[in-house]
């Protein structure tokens, strides 16, 4: 019988609603992971309300956690971290200590970071310094990095121009040390306007995926964090990268066309958990040039 592997999942906690862990536990369970969360915050909801109660995890819970794990003899077992949402650099630099420490007794480990900087205008607050510990040391510790448009600008110090420029700065992140980079949504002048667009990008390949671009009257959130779950749950399936990207993109469209149709602003996680693990549609990556 095929092992199921086990990843562990830092990121943040909501009580109600669907953000970080709380948008990515579920799937990645439902497709067939098990799911180690460890919740760096527990917010009552998140950010982008406005106004949320709760807490950040204190960073010296992060190497305690971990160690716990490895004295119950499972740390070896890991098969990959994954982080998001922080609440401090703290707790950053507390995961990338974690992170050398599952990969000393597992080389084979892979490390997913999803550089959860913000969005002030979007309402997704991020302390400073989570910015400038992701754009210093994050990058050079992940082999997966998964930033939106506007982390991918931020690492770059720069606004991208085009298409061939996302690559091309997307590419730039690979020569800091990831193996490869997904980027969740693009955003660059002159797009379709009818699409959402996705890029991944390997030292060998550039893949372009399109999908249609949905309406909302307000737009959900937790898109990001469901995204580099799946990705993650299903490269540890054994889906090759490319194969990963086009699941994440079909699974992620069910569940907004679930979320459309009950005319939710929250993800519909539960009602869409079938189309998750067996999604109707199909997209297809173009390979670019390079
Ligand atoms: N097919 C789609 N149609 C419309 N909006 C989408 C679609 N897919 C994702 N979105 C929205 O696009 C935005 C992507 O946000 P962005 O900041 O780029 O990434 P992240 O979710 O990581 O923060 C989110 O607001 C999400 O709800
Ligand atoms: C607590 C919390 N976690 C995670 C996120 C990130 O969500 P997304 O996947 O949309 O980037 C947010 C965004 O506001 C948030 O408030
Ligand atoms: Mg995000």
């Amino acid at each position: 019988m095929k092992r199921t592997p086990h990843l562990l999942a830092i990121q943040s906690h909501v009580v109600f609603g669907h953000a970080g862990n709380s948008a990515a536990v579920f799937p990645m369970q439902r497709i067939g992971v098990n799911v180690w969360p460890l919740n760096t915050v527990q917010f009552s909801n998140h950010t982008q309300y406005g106004q949320w109660a709760g807490e950040v995890l204190a960073p010296a819970q992060i190497p305690a956690l971990v160690e716990g794990i490895c004295n119950i003899g499972e740390l070896g077992n890991c098969d990959a971290v994954l982080s998001g949402y922080l609440g401090s650099a703290e707790q950053g630099r507390a995961i990338l200590t974690g992170v050398q420490r599952i990969k000393a007794v597992n080389p084979r480990a892979l490390y997913l970071c999803d550089p959860v900087m913000g969005h002030p205008e979007k309402g997704c607050i991020v302390p400073q310094e989570v910015s400038d510990f992701l754009l210093g040391q994050a990058a050079a510790a992940a082999d997966i990095l998964c930033p939106n448009q506007l982390e991918l600008d931020s690492f770059c110090g720069r606004r991208a121009q085009s298409l061939e420029d996302c690559v091309a700065m997307a590419r730039s992140l690979l020569a800091r040390g990831p193996q490869v980079v997904l980027v969740k949504h693009l955003a660059y002048p002159g797009r379709a306007d009818d699409a959402f667009e996705m890029l991944l990008v390997t030292r060998e390949q550039s893949w372009h995926l399109r999908r249609p671009l949905l309406a909302f009257p307000r737009q959900p959130v937790g898109v990001g964090d469901l995204t580099s779950g799946l990705f993650l749950a299903r490269v540890l399936l054994g889906d090759t990268w490319v194969q990963a990207f086009e699941f994440t993109a079909a699974a992620v469209h069910e569940v907004l066309l679930e979320t459309q149709a009950c005319a939710s602003y929250e993800l519909q996680l539960v009602r869409a958990q079938d189309r998750i693990a067996h999604p109707r549609v199909r997209f297809e990556a173009q390979a670019l040039e390079r």
